[in-house]
């Protein structure tokens, strides 16, 4: 018995050294980028950590590699860290590197076929951008929910000062991360489907955007072996399903009351879940071949992606706030800035956020040094060649933009929080300097940068502009 279990370690070894043997020889052949040494089976993953954006960082300056090749176990990866390598990838070959590379976890309950975030950039994808830019945030849509903003943020601030006396009043810290990521999340709720979120729903829509872009962004077997997907070893996508399922339930009950107020002959809202009902209708008659169908499933994946864009604005003002807090200088200057130029009113307005270059330059520095999505993760649909390597068809390519950002060739003291570095200068976050790409840049490039913009300067601002309460900050990533 034992020497037949000596035998099948024995067996097992050598596949293991033969096909590492025949990999490191196949990859001598390719121009493949310079990187780390991987090792047998699991590649480069020792080498990473709990913020994957940052071991990658550091693994790129070590082996002075700004396309960098690297073996997430069984599946290869190029890593572009640098503005240079972000700009050949994204502007010269964002035609053939447009797809996204998809966690098996975005798979479950068939989320990816629906969602925009997953989606191949063909005509399902591309017109569920469409959708988004007209009748989200296009600059007339925007003038037209000004209002909702204006009343998310006075929600933002009686929920803050609520919570400073329920804790005790002055000197007790309030959780203003928190409390961004529900208001955020009631305003998409506002501007997608006109509704309220009940206070149940809308716990429960954070919770669930918060375990998900937690089990979304860890370590998963599956994503490393994609020959064990099917076993989901660690449950992963098993445990993502369960989410999906309550969130599309709740995207399904404001379905269902549009569909019956329809029914009765209410009035039209004229919003986003207006307009993709009608298409649902239409493409019924017309009968399509299906690629750019909306269906309620497209609706419910839709939603669900765009309820994930809240965390990203909560995320910037938490690390806004934890960076102005340990540097009273610019703390000082944003405030006297807010004072003098919104005086006594309670809350910024819209207008106002063009006459406050400060607190711009602190929005930028924060996203410069805290990117909420540090690492998009895009697929090779062709074999191109970028920088002299060459990058096979099938490669996950990862645009590092939290080690872009921090690039010591474009930016002095790249690690230090230094909103001065964006006064007067013309830098901006549209995706055309390479140096500065928090939104991502090329095809792909955040579909809610214009919303997101105007709802982190009316929050932030909005805060700033009321210093009594004292504020429970953490910063992750
Ligand atoms: C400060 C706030 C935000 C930041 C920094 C941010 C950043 C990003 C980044 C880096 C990407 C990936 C781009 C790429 O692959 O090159 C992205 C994609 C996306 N973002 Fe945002 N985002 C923010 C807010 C939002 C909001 C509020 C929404 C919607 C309500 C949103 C919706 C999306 C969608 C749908 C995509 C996927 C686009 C696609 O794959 O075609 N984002 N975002």
């Amino acid at each position: 018995m034992t020497a037949f279990f000596l035998a099948l370690v024995l067996i097992f070894l050598l596949i293991v050294f033969f096909s590492y043997a025949l990999q490191l020889f196949h990859d001598s052949r390719r121009r493949l980028p310079l990187g780390p040494r991987p090792l047998p089976l699991i590649g480069n993953l020792h080498q990473l950590d709990r913020l994957p954006h940052r071991s990658m960082a550091r693994l790129a300056v070590r082996h002075r590699a700004p396309l960098m090749s690297l073996r997430l176990g069984a599946v290869l990866a190029v890593v572009a860290s640098s503005p240079s390598a972000a700009r050949e990838a994204l502007q010269r070959r964002n035609a053939d590197i447009a797809a996204r590379s998809i966690g098996d976890s975005m798979r479950a309950d068939g989320h990816c076929d629906n969602s925009v975030l997953c989606l191949p950039p063909r005509r399902r994808w591309r017109a569920l951008r469409r959708l988004c830019a007209t009748e989200l945030f296009s600059p007339q849509r925007l003038a037209a929910t000004a209002a909702l903003r204006r009343e998310a943020v006075s929600v933002l601030l009686r929920r803050v000062s609520d919570h400073a006396v329920a804790r005790g009043g002055a000197g007790k810290a309030v959780d203003v991360g928190a409390a961004a990521h529900a208001v955020a999340l009631g305003l998409l709720a506002r501007t997608m489907f006109s509704g309220d979120l009940d206070a149940a729903a809308a716990r429960e829509v954070s919770a669930i955007v918060d375990e998900a872009s937690v089990l979304a962004a860890g370590p998963n077997v599956s994503d490393f072996f994609p020959a064990l997907a099917a076993a989901d070893l660690q449950g992963v996508r098993r445990r993502m399903a369960r989410l999906v399922k309550r969130m599309y339930a709740i995207v399904d009950e404001q379905i269902g009351k549009r569909e019956r107020g329809r029914a009765a002959g209410e009035a039209r809202k004229n919003d986003l879940l207006d307009v993709m009902l009608d298409k649902v209708g239409e493409v019924e008659e017309e009968s399509s071949d299906g690629d750019d169908m909306i269906s309620h499933d497209t609706i419910r994946g839709l939603f669900t992606d765009l309820f994930t864009g809240g965390e990203t604005t909560s995320h910037t003002i938490e690390c806004a706030l934890a960076e102005l807090l340990q540097s009273p200088n610019s703390m000082r200057k944003v405030q006297e800035e807010l004072k003098s130029v919104v005086g006594t009113k309670e809350q910024i307005d819209e207008s106002d956020i063009s006459n406050l270059p400060y607190l711009h330059a602190v929005v930028k520095e924060t996203l410069r040094l805290h990117p909420p999505v540090p690492l998009p993760p895009y697929e090779a649909e062709a074999t191109v060649e970028i920088q002299g390597y060459t990058i096979p068809k099938g490669t996950k390519v990862l645009i590092n933009i939290w080690a872009i950002n921090r690039c010591p060739e474009a930016w002095v003291e790249p690690d230090k929080f230094m909103p001065e570095r964006f006064l007067g200068r013309e830098i901006n976050f549209m995706g055309r300097d390479f140096q500065f790409i928090p939104f991502g840049t090329g095809r792909r490039m955040c579909l809610g940068l214009t919303l997101a913009y105007r709802m982190v300067h009316l929050m932030l601002g909005s805060l700033l502009h009321r210093p009594s309460i004292q504020l429970d900050i953490t910063c992750r990533g």
